[in-house]
C-alpha cells in the first residue's frame, strides 16, 4: 500500500521548471531516502508533498489525501524540518506538554514521559532546552514530531550539524521508529552513509528529474546475487580465470580489468569457484565479496544526468 504517491509533479518558479514532472511512491513501513545535490528540487518536492506549496501540475497524495486541505489527515503525519520547532526557554517536558495539548492527546502525561524515555532525555526533562546540545535538541525534536504517534514521519536532514555519536543516536531512533512502531519514514538527506544504513528505498533527484528510484537492495544489484572480485597474480592468469568463470554454472556477468576479475555468483559457493580456479593453475591472490555503495550509485546517477544534459 502506497503511503505517499507523487505523480508527474511539476513546479515552476519565475518561468523555470524546477520540478519537471517527477513521480515516485513510498510504501507502508518503508524508510525512504530522498537524495540529490543542492538545488535539485528536494525541498520544493517536500513542500508540495506536505501541502505547503501548490504544484503547477501533477498530483500528490499522502495517506490517500491532500495535506494542504485535510486537517484531520495532518494529525496522522509527523514533520521535523530544519528547525526542531522547540522553545529554548521552556524545559524539555514543557515543550512536549505544549504539543501534547495542541494535539489533544488522550493520555498526554503518559505519552510525554514515554517519548522522553524513548529519546533518552528523561533525566534532563526539567532543564531548559536552551541548555541542550545540538544532538539533544534534535532528539527532542524527533520526540516532538512523533508525539502524536504519526503513521508517516517526514525528516529533513535530521543529522546535519551533529557529531558522529549524535548521528548514530538519530539513526538508531529512525530504525526503532520504523522497526518497532512500523512507521513510514521520508528522509530528506545529503548523508549517503546514513541513507545506506537506514533506508529501504531511495529516489535520486537531479535538476528537477528523478534519475533513480528503487529499493536499496536492487540499486546495489544484490537481488542478482553475490558480487565477487578475484585478484590474480598477473593479467594472463586473470584472463584464464575469467574464461573458467564464464564456463561455470551459477556465475554471470564476468568481467576482467588487469589482474582483477569481477563476477556475480547466483548459485553455489565462492569457495567452490576459487577451488576450480586454483585447480586450473590460476594464481589466486585474493577473493572478496563486493557491494556497490550508495555513494557509487548516487555519483553515477548524477554524472550520467550531467552527461545527458
Ligand atoms: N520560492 C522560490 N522562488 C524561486 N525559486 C525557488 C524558490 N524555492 C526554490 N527555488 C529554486 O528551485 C530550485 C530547487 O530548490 P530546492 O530548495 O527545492 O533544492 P534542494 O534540492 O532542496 O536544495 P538543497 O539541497 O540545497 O536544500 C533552486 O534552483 C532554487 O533556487
Amino acid at each position: 500500500m502506497s503511503i505517499i504517491k507523487v505523480k508527474n509533479l511539476k513546479k515552476i518558479f519565475n518561468g523555470r521548471e524546477v520540478l519537471e514532472g517527477i513521480s515516485f511512491s513510498v510504501e507502508k513501513g518503508e524508510v525512504f531516502g530522498f537524495l540529490g545535490p543542492n538545488g535539485a528540487g528536494k525541498t520544493t518536492t517536500v513542500r508540495c508533498v506536505l501541502g505547503l506549496l501548490h504544484p503547477d501540475a501533477g498530483s500528490v497524495e499522502v495517506l490517500g489525501g491532500d495535506l494542504g486541505t485535510d486537517d484531520p489527515l495532518r494529525r496522522r503525519v509527523g514533520v521535523l524540518l530544519e528547525s526542531n520547532g522547540l522553545s529554548d526557554r521552556l524545559t524539555a517536558q514543557e515543550n512536549l506538554d505544549y504539543f501534547a495539548r495542541l494535539y489533544d492527546l488522550q493520555n498526554p502525561e503518559e505519552r510525554v514521559a514515554e517519548m522522553l524515555r524513548f529519546v533518552g532525555l528523561e533525566e534532563r526533562k526539567d532543564n531548559p532546552v536552551g541548555t541542550f546540545s545540538t544532538g539533544m535538541k534534535r532528539k527532542l525534536g524527533i520526540a516532538r514530531a512523533v508525539l502524536n504517534d504519526p503513521e508517516v514521519l517526514f525528516l529533513d536532514e535530521p543529522s546535519s550539524g551533529l557529531d558522529p555519536e549524535a548521528q548514530l543516536m538519530v539513526r538508531d531512533l529512525i530504525l526503532d521508529l520504523s522497526k518497532k512502531e512500523g512507521m513510514t519514514v521520508f528522509l530528506n538527506s545529503h548523508n549517503l552513509d546514513e541513507v545506506q544504513r537506514v533506508c529501504t528505498s531511495v529516489a535520486i533527484l537531479h535538476q528537477g528529474r528523478i534519475r533513480a528510484f528503487d529499493t536499496v537492495e536492487r540499486l546495489r544489484g544484490e537481488e542478482k546475487g553475490t558480487h565477487l572480485e578475484v585478484v590474480l597474480g598477473d593479467p594472463a592468469s586473470a584472463e584464464r580465470a575469467s574464461e573458467i568463470l564464464r564456463g561455470m554454472p551459477g556465475i554471470t556477468e564476468v568481467d576482467r580489468e588487469n589482474e582483477s576479475v569481477t563476477a556475480i555468483l547466483t548459485d553455489g559457493s565462492a569457495a567452490a569457484a576459487v577451488r576450480e580456479l586454483v585447480q586450473a593453475g590460476c594464481a589466486v591472490e585474493e577473493i572478496r565479496k563486493v557491494r556497490r555503495s550508495l555513494e557509487q550509485i548516487y555519483l553515477e546517477a548524477v554524472h550520467q544526468a550531467e552527461g545527458s544534459t
